[in-house]
């Protein structure tokens, strides 16, 4: 059996908060070993937000270069090398682990290459890839342990070898015809960036909207913009069925609105949402208990159930955005020096990096109906701010609630950059300010965030 080696704190997955941990707590001159299986800083700068933001770039270059014509600018025999856009991914993931790399060493952490098993109490036993057994204890232990993307047991789905996001992300062959199953976050942003690099794309959705999470108008709208640049989107679908295989010919078969559903492409992409990566860890040898979901089982202050073990991230169950695992962090950083920070009632900001993007923060109009909260409504459609209309790229809308104490409840753009545009209302109203306060700003012109002032100008006035 390995000997025991003890530190301050492990660290199990490298990821968002459990990196910003070890290299808070390295520099405060802590023994800190972190245990990494396979991506170095996590999933976003790895197989997720960072990668999938590159490629859409690409394809954002593609689109500009193939719409040219309409600024004047003519490109003729213009093509799309799928692996000069991979190679410039590569590029910048490798560089991502090389600053990884320097941050961890600059920090005195322990890098330890491995899959982690608990073994006992805040006991770790990690497989080392060249073979071998290291057996870490800490003090404290860390969970940030991420999540993988689910394939249902559908019938035919495992057999059809689909791709999840992390190898459409490294495909080097266009997909002819890709069909994706999930009209969510991952499907939207990457059926948008395919079908920009040349693919034609199927999106198949379960629920009777695109991102079911959103309003109607915001989801139709973005469902016209998608079908505008020739993606084809079903949905109220029930897949039952899928033959063939991914990377030959695939197909799916179910309904969809009560009729038959028969679609076939040449590639699936499997987006359906995530799942936590605690199974099968030996998490109960180490008294840490788990949700019905597979989550660890967090309280507001993302302590598990086993002393001095805590738990961040998609792991924990929050919100599964990076910000949201750095701010798992934060409250965890700030807890360990005497704070009393929970995450009850924070503000879960959210971005999908289409294009136009879609940002939101707070509630939207469906939300407020079904929880009974009164609103006041503003809307401004994306043309009326000027800016967009020396790029013609018009489309979209913004929208705020407002409470009956004039303090905004909610915001949601469908618009160029919209992620942009969250900052200032999210100040606003953790500042608990009225909405006037937006609205009053002297914003430069003319930048997107010139329409919050038109927004927050268009608020009904009660009575
Ligand atoms: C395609 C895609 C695009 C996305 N885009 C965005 C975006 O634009 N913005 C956004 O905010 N969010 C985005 N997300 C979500 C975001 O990537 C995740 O919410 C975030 O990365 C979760 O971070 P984390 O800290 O919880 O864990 P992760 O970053 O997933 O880290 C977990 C780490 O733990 C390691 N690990 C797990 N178990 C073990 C073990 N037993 N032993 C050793 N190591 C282990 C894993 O290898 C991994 O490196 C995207 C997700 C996907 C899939
Ligand atoms: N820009 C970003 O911040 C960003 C980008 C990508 C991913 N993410 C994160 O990653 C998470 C996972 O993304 P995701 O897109 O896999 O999940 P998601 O939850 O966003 O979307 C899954 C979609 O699949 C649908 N669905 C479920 N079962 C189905 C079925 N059998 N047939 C057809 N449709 C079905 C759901 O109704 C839903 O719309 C997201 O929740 C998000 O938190 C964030």
């Amino acid at each position: 059996m390995a000997e025991t080696e003890s530190f301050d704190a492990v660290v199990l997955g490298s990821g968002e908060a459990g990196k910003y941990m070890a290299w808070h707590l390295g520099k405060a001159g802590q023994r800190v070993a972190v245990v990494e299986g396979r991506y170095l800083g996590g999933s976003c700068p790895n197989i997720a937000c960072l990668p999938s933001k590159n490629i859409i770039h690409g394809a954002a270059v593609a689109h500009t270069v193939a719409t040219a014509a309409a600024f004047g600018t003519h490109a003729t025999g213009f093509a799309v090398s799928m692996r000069e856009v991979q190679a410039r991914r590569r590029a910048m993931v490798d560089g991502l682990i090389a600053l990884h790399r320097e941050r961890f060493a600059a920090a005195g952490n322990e890098l330890v290459w491995g899959h982690g098993r608990f073994v006992g109490e805040r006991t770790l036993e990690v497989a080392l890839p060249g073979g071998g057994v290291r057996r870490l204890r800490g003090d404290r232990v860390f969970l940030d342990l991420g999540a993988f993307a689910t394939v249902p047991d559908l019938p035919g789905l495992v057999a059809a070898a689909p791709l999840t996001h992390v190898e459409l992300l490294e495909i080097e062959t266009l997909p002819a015809h890709l069909l994706v199953l999930g009209g969510g976050y991952i499907a939207l942003e990457l059926a948008q960036a395919m079908r920009r690099l040349g693919a034609a794309v199927t999106v198949v959705e379960r629920a009777g909207r695109l991102l079911p999470r959103e309003d109607p108008d915001i989801a139709d709208e973005m469902r016209s913009m998608l079908a505008a640049e020739g993606i084809a989107c079903i949905t109220d679908a029930d897949v039952q069925r899928v033959s063939g295989r991914s990377g030959g010919s695939v197909s799916l078969h179910g309904t969809a609105g009560g009729r038959v559903l028969e679609v076939t492409g040449s590639h699936l992409l499997v987006a359906l949402g995530k799942a936590p990566n605690t199974a099968g860890i030996g998490l109960e040898e180490a008294g840490v208990a788990l949700t019905p979901a597979g989550h660890v089982r967090v309280n507001e202050r993302l302590e598990t159930t086993a002393d001095a073990v805590w738990a961040m991230g998609d792991c924990a169950g929050s919100p599964a955005f990076t910000h949201m695992s750095f701010e798992d962090f934060r409250i965890v950083r700030d807890n360990l020096a005497g704070g009393d920070r929970v995450t009850t009632g924070r503000q879960v900001p959210y971005c999908l990096f289409t294009e136009p993007e879609m940002a939101r923060v707070g509630l939207n109009e469906t939300e407020a109906r079904q929880q009974g909260i009164a609103y006041r409504l503003a809307t401004l459609p994306a043309a009326a701010i000027l800016r967009t209309r020396t790029t013609g790229e018009t489309r979209g809308r913004l929208k705020a609630l407002v409470g009956a104490d004039d303090r905004i409840l909610g915001f949601t753009a469908l618009a160029p950059h919209a992620g942009e545009l969250l900052p200032p209302v999210q100040l606003a109203m953790a500042a608990g300010l009225p909405y006037r306060a937006v609205e009053r700003l002297v914003v430069a012109h003319p930048t997107y965030a010139e329409g919050l002032v038109g927004l927050f100008g268009a608020v009904p006035q009660p009575g």
